[in-house]
């Protein structure tokens, strides 16, 4: 196949470039600047885009790419794509569901605990030499805590049972009620958000679920109540997130994902009820691994006429 171009739109994981370069003709997009060399020497060439979570396809890269055929993309969220327009000029898309839902809903176990807990506040006061001085304060108890979930597909059940061996009663909302659970379903998300403690985001980003966190939701959270979003950081509102942390409207939150990644409001760095990751819920050797290899055999499944592993469109 080394005579098909694909096209990498952004740096993902050497196991993947490798894997790649060995298989076919592959193209760097950032390895051109300014990018109008980039198109004028390959935009005929290219057959397939493998994007990920910072580059996807949107419209303009689609529209500049005429023979392209398929986006395989190295992330299970698809907001990155322009799916309308993938399917109305009939090109492929597949994405890399699956293999990464243990991870990030581990990840979401982790900012649980890591905020209710205080775990990375305790760090620095070790680190900081604070101990010999006096005890660090008492925190709160994460098991048995009501925790609901905003989106359970494949992470947001992962969670749910994860949750419950914390012994904690789950509770859920998203479009429709998921008859193979006896969790509680709420059909919109400020009753959620009222009668749970813990509101975890895990849905997929679309239109309808822009903002679903707003100033609304976050004050039926309350206080006490605390946010983790290992979705995407625009399922929420961010300016209304940092003043209803600031003015301790919302007890606490615990975020991998940012509107503006990599940019991250920094009147939350001075935040101890505050736990930030830099969006690596599905970043462990042994998944990204998987996932390069779900985007390779979806690209070779695809040139071999064969059915798609993960197709979306
Ligand atoms: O955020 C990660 C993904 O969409 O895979």
């Amino acid at each position: 196949m080394d005579s098909i171009t694909v096209l990498m739109t952004s740096p993902m994981s050497d196991y993947l470039e490798k894997q790649l370069k060995d298989r076919f003709n592959l193209v760097k997009l950032w390895a051109y600047s300014p990018k109008t060399d980039f198109f004028k020497h390959n935009s005929h060439s290219i057959r397939a885009v493998v994007g990920n979570t910072k580059i996807g396809a949107d419209a303009e890269l689609i529209d500049s790419l005429p023979e392209l055929e398929i986006v395989s993309s190295y992330s299970v969220g698809l907001d990155k794509i322009d799916l309308r327009k993938c399917q109305e000029k009939g090109i492929r898309v597949t994405n890399t569901p699956d293999v990464l839902t243990d991870d990030v809903a581990d990840v979401a176990m982790g900012l649980m605990l890591a905020v209710t807990r205080r775990v990375c506040e305790c760090d620095r006061f070790v680190r900081r030499g604070l101990w010999p001085k006096g005890d660090f304060r008492l925190t709160n108890k994460f098991s048995g805590m009501q925790v609901g979930i905003v989106g359970l597909g494949r992470i947001g059940s992962a969670i749910a049972k994860r949750a419950e061996a914390f012994g904690c009663p789950i509770s859920y909302y998203s479009r429709s009620e998921k008859p193979e659970t006896n969790y509680k379903y709420f059909s919109n998300i400020i009753d959620l958000a009222v009668n749970c403690q813990i509101l975890v985001v895990a849905c997929a980003l679309t239109e309808e679920t822009h903002h679903i966190v707003n100033r609304e939701v976050i004050d039926a959270l309350g206080p006490e109540g605390i946010l983790i979003n290992i979705g995407r950081g625009s399922h929420v509102d961010e300016p209304e997130l940092v003043s209803a942390l600031l003015e301790g409207r919302l007890g606490g939150a615990g975020l991998d994902v940012y509107e503006n990644e990599p940019e991250v409001p920094e009147q939350l760095f001075g935040l101890e009820n505050v736990v930030l990751m830099p969006h690596v819920g599905s970043d462990t050797v042994e998944t990204t691994d998987a996932m390069a290899d779900l985007v390779i055999k979806n690209l070779e499944a695809h040139f071999l006429k064969k059915p798609l592993l993960t197709p979306v469109v």
